[in-house]
């Protein structure tokens, strides 16, 4: 369940093998995991060819697995943000994912197979929930328009080009942008095929994808020409076609650095709002520039990082999972971050130890060491034991905290809507069922809705904060009797190191271990680094200075030479010794050349670097001038 107080909720959805998938033999390696814990289990191949698997484990606020419904999605991650609305806030949903992960099933639904998406679902919402008295005042417009190749095209009117200005107050405009008055579901439906329509006809009719641009759905609920609130739904591009950069096609690499660069723009916006940081770079891309209004103030944002369970996507499903943490990695209340991980470090390090010394002790083959190592063991098993015990604890109690909370908003959900029994679920998407509004929610259940939804959402808001403060209260505790174990721990640590006989080599062991630990850490960091197109941008970027910087001095020290050979030709002029003349040129043109090779050599080199980075530089472009607002 969504927690109501989060102005960003990450969420993660697997979908099922597809049949291609099943009949390829192709393994499901993710597992989901109490609705909010996804595990990978990548396999690997060591160097002499056999298999392991290596498990990576991810948080998140929630994690739907194959079997979830658009619906039950919709409840749990979108109905809250579609309630803000109506309380005059701007909201935005996305979905992000590789091509093919099911951003477009999650979106827009599977019209063939009659599966309503979050747009659809939505819009059976606002209908019934502008039906209530108090917002009988309130109007609904819809824009849908899609960005590609950094420019905005009108999905509502022909694929028109439109611009967008920034004026003097920071308000964004958007010139020529369709806006559509409707009246009911039926007619944001209309509005959404014309657009996906639209949307196919100009990728099949340039050759390109549909996966290679943002499709934006806004719903925006006005109260005569004010805006009381907004609705972002975004289909965002592939995202491995950001990778796309290396490709040997010019058009392709220049869209690749434009999804980047929007991708990275959205992560860097969202997570700006979530520490509440003065300045957002939202002309980071138009992406955002669009967004900038939903990405401020009384906003909510709803991610939905779309994954593949098959094996041969292991390695985008990875980079979605990653994206995903990182966006939500700095909301984790600082008591969770701290106490689960430090948990998890002391475990693994545990059993680290635990493995060397075993090594050791097969090495050497001395029962006595055997003999006298057991006892150690048994302080060490013992130590850790309450250490377990406490994570599991913690463990089962997230668990049946969440159950809770999402039985109770679904049975909530369920009295308010009834949306078990809507019978538009079954929406026809071929239009030829005209549908009224009023056939979808008998009177009665109307009614009935309406003079319950104030006492339901009450009820709602109570609820939530009850759980809110439970769950603030265990954290405090669980914090505490970590402390504790903590410490018993390292008292257990040292009693043992001081008994045993084999200390020094066991000081040892537990040194190297906490070398190699650190090693890794810093190989992921640089790895992490080395896929981080920004900072990788940077490096290329600060390499691009140097190597202008040195052809800069280059050219200085050449000039210096040419201006001592001028007063060489001159001392010629005057005392005719072409001897010493030659020499003094000779030796001159030689230093040209030493230093016309050396700065060669280190071009070279930088150019072969620049393959890896995922940014090429541009003439005298810095970052900041990258992301500078120009006239669009
Ligand atoms: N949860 C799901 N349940 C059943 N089928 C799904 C689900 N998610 C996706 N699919 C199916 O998987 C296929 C790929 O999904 P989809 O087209 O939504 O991917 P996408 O991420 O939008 O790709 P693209 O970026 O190319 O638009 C589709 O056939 C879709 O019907």
């Amino acid at each position: 369940m969504m927690d109501i107080f989060d102005r960003i909720v990450v969420a993660i959805r697997k979908r099922p093998l597809s049949q291609k998938e099943i009949i390829k033999k192709e393994e499901d390696i993710i597992i989901v995991q109490n609705d909010n814990s996804v595990i990978v289990k990548e396999i690997k191949q060591k160097v002499d060819l056999t298999k392991y698997i290596e498990e990576h484990q991810f948080n998140f606020d929630l994690a739907f697995n194959q079997n979830h419904s658009n619906e039950q999605v919709y409840i749990n991650a979108v109905r809250p943000i579609i309630r803000a609305a109506f309380q005059r806030a701007k909201v935005t949903c996305f979905a992000y994912g590789q091509t093919g992960s099911g951003k477009t099933y999650t979106m827009i639904g599977d019209m063939e197979r009659q599966v309503p998406g979050m747009y659809l679902l939505a819009g059976q919402d606002i209908f019934q929930i502008i039906e209530m008295e108090e917002y009988a005042h309130l109007q609904v417009y819809v824009s849908f328009f899609e960005i590609y190749c950094g420019k905005l095209f009108d999905l509502l009117s022909q694929r028109n080009q439109i611009q967008i200005r920034e004026d003097a107050k920071g308000n964004v405009n958007m010139i020529n942008l369709m806006e559509k008055k409707i009246n009911s579901v039926q007619q944001l439906m209309n509005c959404i095929q014309l657009g996906q329509n639209v949307r196919i006809t100009a990728s099949n009719s340039s050759n390109s994808e549909s996966s290679r641009s943002h499709a934006i759905l806004q719903v925006i609920l006005k109260s005569g020409k004010q805006i009381h609130g907004k609705m972002s739904f975004i289909d965002l591009a592939g995202s491995e076609r950001g990778a796309d950069v290396q490709d040997q096609n010019k058009q392709t690499r220049i869209d690749g650095a434009e999804i980047n660069k929007s991708l990275l723009a959205l992560k860097e916006c969202i997570r700006a709002l979530d520490l509440n940081k003065n300045h957002t770079p939202f002309r980071g891309s138009k992406l955002t520039l669009v967004l900038k209004d939903s990405l401020t103030g009384n906003c909510k944002t709803v991610m939905i990082g779309n994954i593949s369970p098959s094996s041969q996507s292991s390695e985008h499903t990875l980079n979605t999972l990653r994206y995903a943490d990182r966006v939500k990695e700095l909301k984790k209340p600082e008591n969770r971050l701290f106490q689960g991980d430090l948990m998890q470090r002391e475990l693994m390090l545990a059993r680290q130890t635990k493995n060397i010394t075993r090594k050791q002790f097969n090495e050497e083959d001395d029962q006595e060491n055997i003999r006298n190592f057991s006892p150690i063991s048994n302080i060490k098993r013992q130590s850790l034991q309450p250490l377990h015990q406490s994570t599991q604890m913690f463990n089962n109690q997230q668990f049946n905290q969440q159950k809770e909370i999402r039985k109770s908003d679904i049975s909530s959900a369920i009295n308010k809507f009834n949306l078990s029994s809507i019978p538009s679920i079954n929406v026809n998407f071929n239009k030829t069922q005209q549908i009224n509004s009023n056939n979808y929610f008998p009177t009665h259940q109307r009614i009935n809705s309406e003079s319950t939804y104030q006492n339901d959402y009450d009820h709602f808001n109570n609820n939530q904060n009850n759980q809110f403060l439970k769950t603030q209260n265990s954290f405090q505790q669980q914090n505490q009797l970590f402390q504790q174990h903590q410490f018993n721990h390292t008292a257990s640590y040292s009693e043992l190191f001081s008994e045993s006989p084999y200390q020094s080599q066991q000081e040892q062991g537990f040194r190297q271990l906490n070398q190699q630990a650190i090693q890794q850490n810093q190989e992921l960091e640089e790895e992490f680094e080395y896929q981080n197109p920004q900072k990788s941008y940077r490096q290329g970027h600060n390499n691009y200075s140097s190597i202008v910087q040195d052809h800069k001095n280059l050219i200085d020290k050449i000039i210096e030479i040419s201006k001592l050979e001028m007063k060489e030709i001159t001392m010629y002029e005057n005392q005719n010794d072409m001897q010493s003349y030659l020499q003094t040129i000779s030796q001159q043109l030689q230093q040209k050349v030493e230093l016309i090779q050396e700065f060669q050599q280190k071009v070279c080199e930088l150019q072969q670097q620049s393959q890896h980075w995922t940014f090429q530089p541009n003439d005298s472009q810095n970052r900041d001038d990258l992301f500078q607002y120009t006239n669009y």
